[in-house]
């Protein structure tokens, strides 16, 4: 199938995301957009990703051979009453929300159920808007899509390759298991987030110590609260019943946890964390996806001129050739750390074994 001319309605992170990576990519198609602020389209326009620089109407999308709904969740279900009139025949409408039962209802009501399969890009981050979208940041992620009992299985095979050749990972589910699936592992963390942020802001002092001292922990779990508010609202809205049994089962857990510490049941709290160490341990950390391996150590380096040519001479001449390498400041490293990324496992393996043998201090993480 040959995608000539895509539209994207919404045009922040995600749609803006999807938009240069197709343009990336297949740098021949056709893009136009359309978004709430029209400063969004000049930038889109100026950097050559769309080919309009004014906002559009739906009639304007009438000859589109996808149209990507980009906007928060209940903002795409509006907007696809408004676009029915202009789809043409053989036109895909997908969107990129994060709950997808809504929007089959609405679907199936419009009776657009042939027209539509819908769309999750499980990538993303907690920034917004156009100038936060890269043409990288769906690569390697799960893509779920959910087509409907009357989505054609050549034109969803067509689409579910046409994301893969954008280099997401696609997946087809039904909306039920997707929202059920992604009301625990996003919608309930992005609430407990933003709750333990809102409780430290009421409970901190005048001096602010707790925000002053905020260690990494924190830092690490309450990243995703610096989320867009309006998505989020949208999402507790269209996800409600699910998001709902959630709370009420995190709440029986912290109860749980609770009743332990209140009853100094030791065993039972080290089992607590432990349980949840194992089951995260076992979850495989990639930079983006399920895909990406990343094969990387970590060098304390030698404070000396041409430190960083010494390591690089003693793995050259082993054979052992570096993908990437640089030095990084982060929490855990406070005071720098070379990051040594290779190619492939054993390569990593051999680094490690030769720079030790040569009394560097590797860390594996
Ligand atoms: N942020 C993330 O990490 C992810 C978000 N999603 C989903 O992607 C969709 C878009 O989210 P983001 O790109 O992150 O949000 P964003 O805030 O970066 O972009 C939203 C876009 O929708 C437009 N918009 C908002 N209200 C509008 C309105 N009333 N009329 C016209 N345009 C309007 C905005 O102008 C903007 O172009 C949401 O449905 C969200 O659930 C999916 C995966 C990851
Ligand atoms: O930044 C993160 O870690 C996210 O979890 C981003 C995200 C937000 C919403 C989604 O529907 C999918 C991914």
């Amino acid at each position: 199938m040959d995608f000539k001319k895509i539209g994207f309605i919404g045009l922040g992170l995600i749609g803006g995301s999807m938009a240069k990576t197709i343009k990336r990519i297949y740098p021949g198609t056709e893009l136009i957009a359309t978004s709430g602020h029209l400063s969004t389209i000049t930038a889109a326009f100026e950097d050559h990703t769309i080919s309009n620089d004014t906002l559009l109407a739906m009639k304007d999308f009438s000859d589109c051979d996808i149209i990507f709904l980009c906007c928060p969740v209940q903002k795409n279900i509006e907007y696809i009453k408004e676009l029915k009139p202009f789809l043409k025949k053989g036109c895909i409408l997908s969107d990129v929300g994060s709950v997808k039962g809504d929007i089959h209802e609405s679907i199936t009501a419009l009776e657009l159920e042939s027209f539509f399969i819908g769309g999750h890009p499980m990538a993303g981050s907690e920034k917004t808007g156009y100038q936060a979208a890269t043409a990288y940041l769906l690569e390697n992620a799960y893509y779920i899509l959910t087509p409907t009992a009357k989505t054609d299985t050549t034109v969803l095979h067509a689409f579910r390759d046409y994301i893969a050749s954008l280099g997401s990972v696609p997946m087809i589910m039904d909306a039920k298991t997707h929202d059920h699936a992604t009301a625990s592992i996003s919608h309930l963390p992005h609430i407990i987030a933003a709750s333990l942020v809102n409780l430290i802001r009421e409970t901190d002092d005048e001096n602010e110590t707790m925000k002053t001292i905020a260690a990494g922990g924190f830092k690490d779990i309450t990243r995703i609260a610096s989320s867009s508010p309006v998505m989020w609202q949208h999402i507790c809205a269209s996800n409600r019943e699910q998001i709902l049994t959630l709370i009420d089962r995190y709440t029986e857990e912290l109860n749980t946890m609770r009743s332990l510490v209140a009853e100094r049941k030791e065993k039972e709290i080290y089992d607590f964390f432990s349980h949840a160490k194992d089951y995260r341990d076992s979850i495989t950390i990639t930079s983006s996806g399920p895909l990406r391996k990343v094969f990387e150590c970590y060098c304390d380096l030698i404070d000396e001129a041409g430190g960083i040519a010494t390591i690089a001479t003693i793995l050259a001449s082993n054979n052992i050739s570096i993908k990437n390498i640089g030095i990084i400041h982060n929490r855990e490293f406070e005071n720098g750390v070379l990051r040594i990324e290779l190619y492939e496992e054993e390569a990593l393996n051999c680094a490690i074994a030769l720079l030790r043998k040569y009394h560097y201090t590797v860390y594996e993480r």
